[in-house]
């Protein structure tokens, strides 16, 4: 199975060098072909994945039409330019692996759901996980998700992305799994507020764990599983995502608790701390389901600017209820 990786960041970079682990060939899309020129000529992405020595197997290029060779495309674009980037792909029937976690703004459509109205006849993937790219890309030992509803297709992509440190666990619960991923990156700006306000561990753990129960009460209204909610691409990431400054996220929320605000924390980024796009579509896809979600109101808040004292003392001041999802 010949794979093309669509997207060039950090984390289409550290799959492309999973994907070509034992010299196999694969096939790198980046938007900017000063990246592809980078990529082909230094192996490395100085750019997105600095410091990683990258397989010569790696071939990048910056023509869409070069992915018609592909059997099989992963597509690692932030969440909110899937749609426009797989517009200009050839993907026919080709199956399609969503690694991108976020919800897309004015539809509320998540990754999987936006690819299938672009390419109808592509059946759908998902891989999703705790996987900070850098540790990837440097070969240390990662589990993933990999959801896919073709038990056939599951098998087959489960086998060709597995890797001595790169384990792809398996289920049929696409929702779930991109659930969880969107979700996490929300939940995981608040974690980093936390840290910023200097507001303690005890409130980190609480933010977490009533943060799955959103996660799982959103995720269960929208059909996905509560078993995909508790594993890797769910209460996994969620855990990871929330416990460390190598999240774009969780240092996004660093700043905003240390009174910075989202403008200014977002203007000098190229890198896409995604839960800053998802916090306002999953505010309202929460109400259109009729899903409380305090938490992630709380973020909302606190991107639009709310100062973070008053925020949390309207989280602390709801009135006490019974623990449970
Ligand atoms: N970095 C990580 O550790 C992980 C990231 N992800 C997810 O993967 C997705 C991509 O993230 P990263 O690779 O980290 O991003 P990144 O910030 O490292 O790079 C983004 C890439 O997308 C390109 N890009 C930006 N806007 C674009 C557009 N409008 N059209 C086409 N290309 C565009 C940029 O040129 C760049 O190549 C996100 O949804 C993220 O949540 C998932 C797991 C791990
Ligand atoms: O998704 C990730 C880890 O699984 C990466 O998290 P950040 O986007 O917050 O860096």
């Amino acid at each position: 199975m010949r794979i093309g990786v669509i997207g060039a960041g950090a984390w289409g970079t550290a799959l492309a060098q999973v994907a070509a682990h034992g010299n196999r060939p694969v096939r790198l899309w980046a938007r900017d072909p000063a990246v592809a020129e980078a990529i082909n000529t230094t192996h490395s992405n100085p750019l997105y994945l600095p410091n990683i020595a990258l397989s010569p197997s790696i071939e990048a290029v910056s023509d869409p039409a070069a992915m018609a060779e592909m059997d099989a495309l992963l597509v690692v674009t932030p969440a909110q330019a899937v749609g426009a980037v797989l517009a200009t792909m050839p993907v026919g029937p080709k199956p399609l692996v969503l690694c991108s976690k976020g919800i897309e703004a004015g539809t509320r459509r998540l990754v999987g759901e936006v690819a299938r109205a672009i390419h109808p006849h592509a059946p759908i993937a998902v891989l999703s996980g705790p996987t900070f790219a850098h540790e990837v890309a440097a070969g240390l030992p990662t589990a993933v998700t990999l959801a896919c509803e073709e038990a056939e297709l599951r098998k087959a992509l489960s086998a060709r992305l597995a890797a001595p440190h790169f384990r792809p666990y398996a289920t049929d619960d696409v929702t779930g799994a991109e659930i969880g991923g969107a979700i996490k990156n929300v939940l995981a700006i608040g974690c980093g507020v936390v840290e910023g306000a200097g507001l303690g561990q005890n409130a980190r753990a609480a933010l977490i764990a009533r943060g799955f129960a959103e996660m799982t009460r959103f995720g269960l209204a929208r059909g996905g599983r509560a078993e995909t909610l508790a594993g890797l691409s769910g209460l996994g990431d969620l855990v990871l995502t929330c416990s460390s400054t190598a999240s774009r996220n969780f240092s996004l929320g660093v700043g905003l608790g240390q009174g910075r605000s989202a403008a200014d924390l977002l203007s000098d980024r190229r890198t896409v701390a995604e839960g800053a796009f998802t916090a306002p579509v999953l505010r309202q896809a929460a109400a259109e389901a009729g899903v409380d979600m305090p938490v992630c109101e709380a973020v909302c808040r606190l991107l639009e600017g709310a100062a973070v004292g008053e925020v949390i003392g309207a989280l602390l001041a709801r009135p006490l209820k019974a623990e449970g999802v």
